[in-house]
């Protein structure tokens, strides 16, 4: 497929000179460094629910955990690997025999070993100098090869560590027989120009995969994994979510897409199925996904705009980049105050209304009006709100035919004042004005309409529900009125419930009179 945006010519231009490789192997840690994210804790089976679904969407390797540190987590490890997944499994070890061991016996394929290199870490940490760290990354690394499993070398806090040192700690470990080798910017202090430099350097003097692991302390741990790969990187470490140490990791999720539509480089990543993955991950760690967090959001692609929602309506990608199916998402029309005529008209057809033929044009405008005033109260509307608009406002008798119609009302209520309602009807031409007291304002309210129009019509029930939830939300009032020998039941919806009272009960006296006079 050709990916959605190199089509631009300025991004063609900018990475023409760049030898891309052929696909990039996406390493999951979302069970080992996303479960060291702050509060989180997995169950075994929990990790396992997890690895299945990363495994189906096709991660090449799964970092199961770091399984000397508990009981627990060792349990975990060994169920994922029993389950013969079609992904790499890999266990995390210090470059200590212990640790090693336990992975050993978990049964994973694959040891990620890592050492501190940083002077920082080796001085205050580690309290080795530089030819102990070496040394300790060799022992571990010809250790675990020596048991016959692939191994990954980390040189934690490589982007702080002197580079000659660096490159000479990364040389001694494919000596020793690392496999690949990882470059973790372990407090996320990297650009993207500095790591794609640092890569070609690393890269230069070995051949084995370089992998990279990017930590988000600046928000540039997707940015920097990119840019690894410009360096020449062919593996990406990261986390569903972004999820981890203390600002997360690079997100899966974003670093796949970039490359797929952007690069047009493959991963073996189902696409489709990124949004259930984040879901899931979300719902079993507990942390909330931002809803403007990219591709996975719940705003990722949605559009609330008047002028985005009519752009995306003639052509989706006028304001979207990629299509939500590509992702497993839905694109959202959302109205508010923001929302255009093309947006809503959308909204009334996908109910099956059609302007002009079930909603005249004034009731159109009238259902806009509604929504972008309850849109200005900072209300968030749902399709239910937008139904009983639009039933309040096409169920309601046109204001040029209404015999009865408010002009005014007001209304003061407290703790110590009895409850009164002033009101102004119109009726035909004339407007006739009475105030009524009663036990709240919606009572006092009707009473004062009710002594405008006599005792020949009368209110016989009165029902209230609240569409949404909130103290904002809209009030749905249905009321039955009897008079003349007929019965009728009219509603209104309105966030005030005195106004929707108001309403539904001058409805029912034109449908009334309006029969009556016939
Ligand atoms: C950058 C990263 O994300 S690294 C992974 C971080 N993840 C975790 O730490 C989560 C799991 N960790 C744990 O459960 C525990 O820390 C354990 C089991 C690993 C170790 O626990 P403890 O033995 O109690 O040690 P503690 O965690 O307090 O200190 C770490 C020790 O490991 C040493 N160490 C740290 N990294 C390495 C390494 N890569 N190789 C060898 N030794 C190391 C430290 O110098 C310190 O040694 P010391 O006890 O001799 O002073
Ligand atoms: C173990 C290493 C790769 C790590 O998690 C880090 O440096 O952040």
């Amino acid at each position: 497929m050709e990916p959605y945006c190199k089509i631009n010519d300025i991004i063609k231009e900018a990475i023409k000179d760049i030898n891309f490789p052929e696909s990039i192997k996406i390493f999951d840690t979302t069970l080992r460094d996303g479960e060291q994210t702050p509060g989180v804790s997995l169950t075994p089976d929990e990790k396992v629910e997890i690895a299945i679904a990363l495994n189906n969407i096709g991660v090449d390797v799964i970092e199961a955990g770091f399984p000397v540190s508990s009981t627990g987590e060792m349990e975990a490890v060994k169920k994922i690997t029993s389950l013969n997944l079609d992904a790499e499994i890999c266990g995390l070890a210090r470059a200590v025999k212990k640790d090693i061991d336990v992975s050993i016996d978990c049964g994973v394929d694959r040891i990620h070993t890592f050492i501190a290199t940083s002077p920082l870490h080796r001085k205050y940490k580690l309290k080795m100098d530089k030819e102990e760290v070496i040394n300790r990354a060799v022992e571990a690394i010809e250790y675990i090869k020596s048991h016959g499993i692939k191994v990954e070398f980390s040189s934690e806090d490589a982007t702080r560590t002197e580079i000659d040192y660096l490159i000479e700690v990364y040389k001694n470990a494919v000596d020793a027989g690392a496999d690949v080798i990882n470059v973790p910017d372990t407090v996320g202090v990297m650009i993207p120009k500095a790591m794609e430099y640092l890569i070609k350097e690393v890269k230069k003097e070995m051949d084995v995969p370089i992998s990279v692991h990017c930590h988000n302390d600046f928000g540039l741990a997707v940015a920097n994994s990119i840019a690894a790969v410009e360096g020449g990187a062919e593996q990406i470490h990261c986390t569903v979510n972004g999820i981890g140490e203390r600002a997360g990791n690079a997100s899966l999720e974003e670093v796949v897409m970039i490359l797929k539509s952007i690069y047009g480089i493959n991963t073996k990543i189902k696409t489709e199925k990124l949004t259930n993955l984040s879901r899931l991950v979300s719902k079993l760690t507990g942390i909330k996904v931002q809803p403007n967090k990219a591709v996975v959001g719940e705003n990722a692609f949605a559009h609330e705009s008047g002028i985005h929602a009519h752009g995306v309506l003639e052509h989706a990608l006028t304001y979207e980049p990629i299509p939500p199916e590509l992702v497993g998402q839905k694109r959202k029309i959302i109205l508010g105050k923001h929302t255009g005529a093309h947006a809503i008209k959308a909204k009334l057809k996908e109910l099956g209304i059609e302007v002009g033929k079930n909603v005249t044009e004034e009731q159109f405008k009238e259902i806009i009006n509604r929504i972008k005033s309850l849109g200005d109260k900072g209300k968030r509307i749902t399709d239910a709100d937008v139904e009983a608009i639009i039933e309040d406002v096409t169920k309601r008798t046109l204001k040029s035919e209404r015999i009865v119609d408010l002009e005014q009302i007001a209304v003061m209520t407290g703790n110590r004042i009895i409850p009164t309602a002033s009101v102004a009807l119109r009726i035909n031409k004339d407007v006739k004005k009475r105030s009524a007291i009663g036990v709240g304002p919606v009572d006092a309210a009707v009473k004062a309409i009710q002594s405008v129009i006599g005792e020949k019509i009368k209110l016989k029930e009165y029902h209230i529900n609240a569409i949404t939830g909130g103290t904002d939300a809209l009030a749905e009032v249905i009321v039955t009125l009897e008079g003349y020998g007929k019965e009728v039941t009219t509603k209104a919806a309105r966030e005030d419930i005195v106004r929707a009272s108001v309403e539904a009960v001058i409805e029912g006296i034109n449908r009334i009179l309006m029969t009556h006079k016939k």
